[in-house]
């Protein structure tokens, strides 16, 4: 798992860990040198010495302090930039790798997920990388170091200082184990009563309306009962492995301190080396004093590391080697099909043409699979058969980013970022300057709206900054669109009720964008397609009609039941 983690670093952050446990080294190896320094003094009964002696013991007493003291700076300083390395090439890592997925990848769990990961788990991933292993590593060369010296100077009270190590160790690897498998209950159990306490604070509403609802409550009250006790169990395993550990490690100490009396009494042992024993054995004792606590940071780090290894080895979406561009921005769909994993919609062998330059409108009940068409021309999925061509080229022997530069998308949902109105339109276009992202406001009919704001273009918007309405977003989204200048245009028309005003303006930005351009509109309100070029009309994942608004009328379809259930809806409207 080690050499799992230490994968995710460059081979710059690599150094960097190697340095810092070397300084961390050199500086635990200069601590005990140190105290041999002392050792030896009061063995040797160096006070008596002459002054000059005294005053070059003094002065390597204190550089030794300084180097030290240098050494913990560029350790800590080597570590912490070591654990920026690791979030900052995990977070770029996986930043490349969302964007390569399809949105098949993206269900509701995920999404929560892929935040947890991006917050929780790399900052974990961070503190273990980065600061833990050093440490460590260097606890262990330290001990490694000191348990060789000691063994030298005394064979006997080595095997001595280390006859119960086993035990103890045998005690907390049983005992973690233990541990493990009460904590995978310990944690179902409260992810089954996180759930139910969201869905509780959900159906507040629901519950306050409807008297109360003691079922609820009760299944509630049992999923924290049942949380603290699997916790409690868990607590009661950790504490009597601990104590059984602590005890072995203790008496691991005092078998050596005993061993080590017996042979200063029979004179097999210099009072030196007892001395040495007892304040270097701390230091040999001291990773393995440790061991519990770097399990449970392994522990922690193992769930982490696998959801990052689980998005960053995730299959991306094909990508073609040598992609080609599309000259012309005709669209054509050639016989897809299409379903999705989760439940039994398909498309079925849909095939249409979009003559470039022209308007064309994906009409059909909820559900019929309007939007699906249109995520597939911008490969948020990919269709399982047929194709799908952008002037005679496969979509998916383009590039995906040249494809996606050739679309530009308004969607219903517009998201909106915290910065400022300028930044927001500008993300249709990283190189547009001012004046442009100020035209393409003006033809989005939202620019009056902007330069009213207190800040103008740089009001910042979005997240604590001036709310937008739905009818703005929009218009900021074709803003967007005018800015990309795209060749082709996928518009999701907005379902929700915007004030007459608003519509007019959308519709009149809307009109603009089209001129020129490959329109695909998926159009809710027929009465707004009339003048499309053309007409598609899908029923349960199937094209069952095209053609123009007036000859779609002529026939007795789908299209004209449609077009009269929306036009008795008004009069119904007018008539309340
Ligand atoms: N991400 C998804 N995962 C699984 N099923 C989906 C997904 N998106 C849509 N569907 C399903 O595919 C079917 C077609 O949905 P789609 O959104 O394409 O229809 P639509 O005609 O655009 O509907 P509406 O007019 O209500 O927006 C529906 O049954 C829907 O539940």
């Amino acid at each position: 798992m080690i050499k799992q983690m230490l994968n995710v670093l460059t081979v710059k952050g690599k150094a960097m860990i190697a340095a810092a446990t070397l300084a961390f080294t050199m500086s635990g190896l200069l601590s005990t040198y140190l105290m041999y320094v002392i050792v030896n003094v009061i063995n040797q009964g160096h006070i008596d010495r002459s002054r000059s002696e005294m005053t070059v013991l003094c002065m390597l007493l204190f550089a030794i302090l300084l180097l030290k003291a240098g050494l913990v700076i560029a350790a800590d300083m080597t570590k912490h930039f070591a654990g920026f390395a690791v979030v900052a090439k995990v977070r770029e890592s996986i930043i490349r790798k969302l964007k390569r997925f399809s949105l098949a990848f993206y269900s509701k769990e995920r999404l929560g997920e892929i935040s947890t990961i991006i917050h929780k788990d790399v900052d974990r991933l961070e503190s273990l990388v980065g600061h833990f292993f050093s440490v460590m590593f260097s606890d262990i060369i330290i001990a490694l170091i000191l348990g060789v010296w000691l063994f030298t100077q005394s064979l006997a009270l080595g095997l001595a200082m280390i006859a119960l190590l086993p035990i103890a160790v045998l005690m907390l690897v049983l005992g973690l184990k233990r541990s493990l498998l009460l904590q995978k209950q310990t944690n179902d159990d409260l992810v089954d009563m996180a759930s139910l306490f969201i869905e509780y604070v959900r159906s507040i509403p629901l519950i306050k309306a409807f008297s109360e609802n003691v079922d609820f409550e009760e299944k509630l009250q049992n999923s924290i009962r049942k949380f603290g006790t699997s916790a409690k169990k868990q607590s009661k395993a950790v504490a009597i492995y601990v104590g059984s550990f602590s005890i072995f490690f203790e008496l691991a100490y005092a078998v050596m301190m005993i061993a080590g009396a017996v042979m200063l009494y029979y004179d097999m042992l210099a009072i030196k080396t007892f001395l040495i024993f007892i304040i270097f054995s701390h230091e040999f004792y001291k990773p393995i004093g440790k061991i519990e606590k770097y399990w449970i940071n392994f522990l922690q780090v193992k769930d982490s590391y696998q959801r990052v290894s689980k998005i960053l080895e995730a299959p991306e979406m094909s990508q073609i080697q040598v992609p080609q561009k599309a000259g012309t921005f005709e669209i054509a769909y050639e016989k897809v099909n299409f379903a999705y994993a989760s439940n039994e919609f398909a498309l079925k062998d849909v095939s249409f043409e979009l003559p470039q330059g022209s308007i064309t409108a994906l009409v059909g009940p909820s559900g019929s699979g309007k939007t699906t068409v249109a995520n597939l021309l911008l490969r948020f999925w990919d269709n399982e058969s047929g194709a799908i061509k952008i002037g005679g080229v496969d979509i998916r022997e383009m590039d995906y980013d040249d494809l996606l530069s050739n679309i530009s998308i308004v969607m219903q949902q517009v998201v909106i970022f915290a910065d400022s109105i300028y930044e927001n339109i500008k993300l249709g276009n990283r190189n547009a300057t001012r004046a442009q992202v100020m035209a393409a406001a003006k033809k989005a009919q939202i620019h009056d709206f902007i330069v009213g704001l207190p800040n103008g273009y740089d009001t910042i918007v979005g997240e604590n900054g001036v709310g937008l309405s739905g009818g703005q977003r929009q218009r900021i989204s074709i803003a967007r669109a005018f800015v990309k200048n795209a060749p082709i245009v996928v518009l999701d028309e907005m379902t929700s009720n915007v004030d007459p005003v608003n519509e007019v303006k959308i519709q009149r930005a809307l009109s603009t964008l089209a001129k020129g351009r490959t329109v695909m509109v998926i159009a809710h309100h027929l009465h707004t397609i009339r003048s499309a070029d053309k007409i598609l009309v899908f029923n349960a994942g199937e094209l069952v009609e095209q053609g123009t608004h007036e000859s779609l009328l002529k026939r007795e379809g789908l299209y004209r039941q449609l077009w009269q259930v929306q036009a008795s809806a008004k009069e119904w409207e007018f008539s309340m």
